[in-house]
């Protein structure tokens, strides 16, 4: 049989063994809370104090014990003050504390009065009836946001900024993080960087900048690029050099181009000689020729060189098995089910991921179709806000229901 009537696998049976066939990195590096923002955390955050470490006012008002509470307008004494930072006071019987936004309750106080609910002078306060104020209100108990000791986040978790936040919250101020280095490798005799003067015949690089964004963008900054010429020599040369050097052996590697059926397909040849190839050709538009296996044990993805397909294989197959590798449990994010505003009449041969726009039309979000999608092109992609999946054997009509991902849920997940 020609290689290229194989049949295609689906999608979804793709991203299981993907997903099957993931170990966890073994690049695991410390890093300061500064420089962690948006990676998987390698090891789990346990607090090392309870949060808030002691009971505090939520508002700014006056401490007192609800029981001394009467009938409106009984006057009580406030011979304390205490104020975010200061250090725990007590009060007794019948006394009553002028507090602020943060301070510690003091102890013999179980309830907090907004000041405007009170009248204060400089040393007494005209008090509330008892039966507008609930015993305990306004005081954020110890230990609500995390306890002593308690896992706050889970390995695999993805260093959002709330997720740093809550981490220095409870005290910590480095983390353990994957730091997987990711080889990413164009090819072709055709490419030439955007830096240089456009030459004849030759296209400039934007699979490499793309993917290092994506890359960089879903939280592995560790990213390494190089070109490989249309030259199979060169291609075992250099793979060889970059697996044989320790210093430089990656533990992950994102090809572009070559991995298709022409007899410049150079790449593909070179993965199948040398490598073990665990599956080629997928039921995916754009993306058929998605390429996976491993060389030299490591994991080796080979995406297509046109760029909407690098996109597409990117934020679907290849970004999930890094999460994967990362510990993550969840890998895709869940889509949205939203009507279609559009046409296709012939039935889709391959899943298809439409560069779409979610637009609101009389109160209700529909998807918009850029006109354009063929999988060379960029504009198209930026233009949209996310993808649109036509499943194998469907066609779609105006108001149809279409699974639709964002952009920004996909990258953030
Ligand atoms: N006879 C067939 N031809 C093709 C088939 C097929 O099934 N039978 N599949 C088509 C599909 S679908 C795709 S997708 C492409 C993918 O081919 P390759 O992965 O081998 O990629 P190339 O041929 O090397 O490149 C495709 C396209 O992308 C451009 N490119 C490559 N690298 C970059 C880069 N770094 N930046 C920007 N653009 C890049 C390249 O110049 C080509 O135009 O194969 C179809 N053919
Ligand atoms: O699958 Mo290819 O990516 O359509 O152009």
């Amino acid at each position: 049989m020609h290689a290229g009537k194989q049949p295609l696998m689906p999608v979804a049976q793709a991203l299981e063994r993907l997903l099957d066939s993931a170990r966890p990195f073994r690049a695991i590096t410390e890093v300061p809370l500064a420089g962690c923002q948006g990676q998987y955390l390698a090891e789990p955050v346990t607090s090392r104090v309870d949060v808030p470490a002691f009971d505090n006012a939520a508002v700014d008002g006056v401490a007192l014990r609800y029981a001394d509470l009467g009938e409106p307008g009984l006057t009580r004494p406030m011979p304390l003050r205490v104020a975010a930072g200061d250090a725990p006071a007590t009060i007794v019987s019948g006394q009553v504390a002028r507090i602020f936004t943060g301070a510690p309750v003091p102890a013999g106080a179980d309830t907090v009065l907004m000041q405007e609910d009170c009248e204060i002078a400089e040393h007494r306060v005209r008090l509330p009836g008892r039966d507008t104020v609930t015993a305990g209100q306004n005081i954020r108990p110890a230990g609500q946001d995390a306890r002593h000791g308690e896992v706050v986040l889970a390995r695999g978790e993805r260093l959002t900024p709330q997720a740093v936040g809550l981490t220095a919250s409870v005290g910590i101020a480095t983390v353990k993080v994957y730091s997987p280095r990711v080889l990413i490798l164009t090819s072709g005799d055709e490419i030439q960087s955007p830096e240089e003067s456009p030459l004849p015949g030759k296209i400039f690089d934007s699979n490499g900048p793309l993917l290092t964004q994506l890359l960089q963008q879903s939280g592995f900054v560790n990213v390494h690029r190089e070109h490989l010429p249309d030259d199979p020599a060169i291609i075992r040369e250099t793979l060889n050099d970059l697996l044989t050097d320790s210093a430089q052996r990656p533990d992950v590697i994102i090809s572009t181009g070559g991995v298709s059926v022409g007899e410049e397909d150079h790449l593909r040849a070179v993965l199948a000689e040398q490598g073990e190839l665990d599956f080629w050709r997928l039921a995916i538009k754009p993306g058929k020729p998605f390429t996976y296996g491993n060389l030299g044990g490591i994991p080796f993805f080979g995406l297509p060189g046109n760029p909407s397909a690098v996109l597409v294989c990117y934020l679907m197959l290849v970004l999930p098995m890094l999460r994967r590798c990362c510990g993550a449990d969840a890998v895709l994010p869940t889509a949205m089910s939203l009507p279609a505003d559009f046409t296709i009449n012939k039935p889709a041969k391959r899943q298809e991921y439409l560069r779409v726009r979610c637009v609101v039309d009389a109160a209700q979000a529909v998807l918009q179709k850029h006109p354009n999608q063929s999988s060379g092109m960029l504009s198209s992609a930026v233009w949209a806000d996310g993808l649109a999946v036509v499943p194998v054997g469907c066609t779609v009509a105006p108001g149809d229901a279409l699974a639709f991902f964002s952009f920004s849920d996909l990258l953030s997940g």
